[in-house]
């Protein structure tokens, strides 16, 4: 079937849902959501049916089990099946809400009336199958830290977001005020959804410019210029090989906001940033994860 998706339902202890998350984004998949179905919950995620064969799929349901056993947890109990294009994008739209984040950004499903005007600062958003609808505590975690970061006179910043997905750090960076915003992403339908993410919040693209890539690419779009804070929420094993990268793109008084972390991984985070004179000026934790908000020393 072309276009065709998996759709992955897992039913399972709610104390499982971060371990879950993890084990599914590790896996590729997109789309993510969970409701509370009576004392359980319902775990959905989405992945193209080229990416995985059936084979793959139980192996991942089996790695699932196995979390639960070792986290002596009962065990989670999946479903899935394909489903096409267009069954996708609505399913998965039924599970999302808008959602206030810190104290200043209401992410807003792109397909909802506008709301009337209020004190919060409208997100607008339609991942598509770009990861990042702010459901995920290392998204709200990101956008915390960008808010704390981004006060008064943020107006001269250049920042760098690596692993831009929906657009979601970048969109929210420029509504707090940052003067220019570069999203990279290796993912081309990440790169389409964050482009079209801009258009729905009227964002120019000479203030937010996406482009396919990674480090080196934002790089090459600077003119070797470098940002003055530095976006990055991917998973702990890529962040530690992007730090020399990172690091070569950014002055002495440069900032990052680095997620995607698991408690469990921070210490070797650490001890990469420390070997590159970078300082933990703080570190945040939710639920499982952590984000660093660091600076050059
Ligand atoms: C967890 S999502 C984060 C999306 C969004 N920034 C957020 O905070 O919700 C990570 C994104 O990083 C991208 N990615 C993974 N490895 C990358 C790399 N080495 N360079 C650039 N992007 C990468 C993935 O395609 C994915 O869109």
């Amino acid at each position: 079937m072309a276009n065709s998706w998996w759709e992955i339902q897992i039913l399972c202890d709610p104390a499982l849902e971060d371990s879950i998350f993890w084990r599914l984004e590790k896996f590729g998949c997109r789309g993510m959501a969970s409701a509370l179905k009576g004392h359980s919950l319902l775990v959905t995620a989405h992945l193209p049916q080229v990416q995985a064969q059936l084979l793959d799929v139980a192996a991942l349901a089996l790695w699932l089990r196995q979390d639960a056993l070792t986290m002596e947890l009962p065990m989670p109990v999946a479903h899935w099946k394909l489903i096409d294009e267009e069954d996708w994008s609505s399913s998965w739209k039924q599970h999302w809400e808008p959602q206030e984040i810190g104290d200043r950004i209401l992410i807003y499903p792109a397909w909802l009336p506008i709301p009337k005007p209020s004190e919060r600062l409208l997100l607008r958003l339609d991942p598509g199958a770009a990861f990042g609808t702010g459901t995920h505590p290392t998204t709200q975690l990101c956008l915390e830290a960008l808010e704390m970061r981004l006060g008064d006179g943020s107006g001269e910043l250049v920042i760098g977001d690596i692993g831009c997905g929906s657009g979601i750090l970048s969109i929210g960076a420029v509504l707090l005020g940052a003067k220019k915003v570069y999203g990279v992403d290796l993912d081309p339908l990440a790169v389409g959804a964050a482009r079209s993410n801009r258009e729905l919040n009227q964002i120019s693209a000479q203030r937010m410019i996406v482009a396919k890539g990674s480090v080196d690419q934002l790089s090459k779009l600077t003119g070797g210029k470098p940002v003055d804070g530095i976006l990055c929420n991917i998973l702990a094993e890529v962040i530690i090989d992007l730090i020399p990268a990172m690091t070569a793109i950014t002055s002495l008084s440069s900032w990052g906001i680095l997620s995607g972390i698991l408690l469990e991984q921070a210490k070797p985070i650490a001890d990469t940033l420390e070997q590159y004179n970078w300082v933990v000026a703080a570190l945040w934790k939710r639920q499982d994860w952590c984000c660093f908000n660091i600076r050059r020393s």
